[in-house]
């Protein structure tokens, strides 16, 4: 199956999953001066209080915190959605040095990790049948800046040592995904798609202006995971990336002047 090496990775997606060169690919770069004010954008509204982290999995992709999504404990509504949006999980992808990691990228800028926060349309019945719909999820990108650590995010990195390979998850409960906020939700918008496999153009991409910080430490703690199973030859899980793809005529909206 795919991955992010040399045989596996991103250049050779298309082989397998041919919307890889589709029209609405994610992730791309913000060019902030072309992005266009929209005042219609209603503010963003991420009601997590009543979240429901159940457990946290290495994916062999990344690792991934699951959350409850039977009712509407964790929600997306406003910005540039109609609708409500179910929390399903959040996950990041990273660098194996601090100088690369994120996703998207803004005027050219990488940020040694970015975290995606995935939420699903509830007007589909659940995940599986909203992933591949054109208005099926919604997911929140934070960019990570290298500065202070972030205790908020250390709990996260302290279960790392239970999920260290591919397929390995532990209970990880309480924990609420609105520390992993910056302070203001100003966001770019455009119309994408999943930057993984199997790539589908389901997704309304918000992405925050402003990082979180985490310590160039807390980032090597990050790469000690690892993309193989136990027992196999230890592969070290970072450069989980895909690089900017075409904006094919894409118009980028912000929130903010
Ligand atoms: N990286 S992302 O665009 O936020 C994103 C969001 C939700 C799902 C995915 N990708 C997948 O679920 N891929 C299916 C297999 C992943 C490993 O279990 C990517
Ligand atoms: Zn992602």
């Amino acid at each position: 199956s795919w991955g992010y090496g040399t045989n596996d990775g991103p250049a050779k997606w298309a082989d397998h999953f041919p919307v890889a060169n589709g029209p609405r690919q994610s992730p791309i770069n913000i060019v902030s001066s072309q992005a266009q004010f929209d005042s219609s954008l209603k503010p963003l509204k991420l009601q997590y209080d009543a979240s429901t982290s159940k457990d946290i999995l290495n994916n062999g992709h990344s690792f991934q915190v699951n959350f409850l999504d039977e009712k509407d404990n964790a929600i997306l509504t406003g910005g540039p959605v109609t609708g409500t949006y179910r929390l399903k999980q959040f996950h990041c992808h990273w660098g194996a040095s601090d100088d690369k990691g994120s996703e998207h990228t803004v005027d050219g800028v990488k940020y040694p990790c970015e975290l995606h926060l995935v939420h699903w349309n509830t007007k589909y019945e659940n995940f599986g049948e909203a992933v591949s719909k054109p208005d099926g999820l919604a997911v929140v990108g934070v960019f990570l800046k290298i500065g202070s650590a972030n205790p908020r995010l250390q709990k996260v990195l302290d279960t790392f040592d239970a999920i260290k390979a591919k397929g390995q998850q532990t209970t990880f409960l309480n924990f609420d995904p609105k520390n992993l906020l910056p302070a203001s939700l100003n966001f770019w918008t455009y119309e994408g798609s999943l930057t993984t496999p199997p790539l589908y153009e389901s997704v309304t991409w918000i992405v925050l202006r402003d990082p979180i910080s985490v310590s160039s430490a807390q980032m090597a703690k990050f790469r000690s995971l690892l993309f193989s199973l136990e027992g196999e030859q230890p592969c070290r899980m970072c450069d989980n990336y895909r690089p900017p793809q075409p904006l094919k005529g894409r118009k980028v909206r912000s929130s903010f002047k």
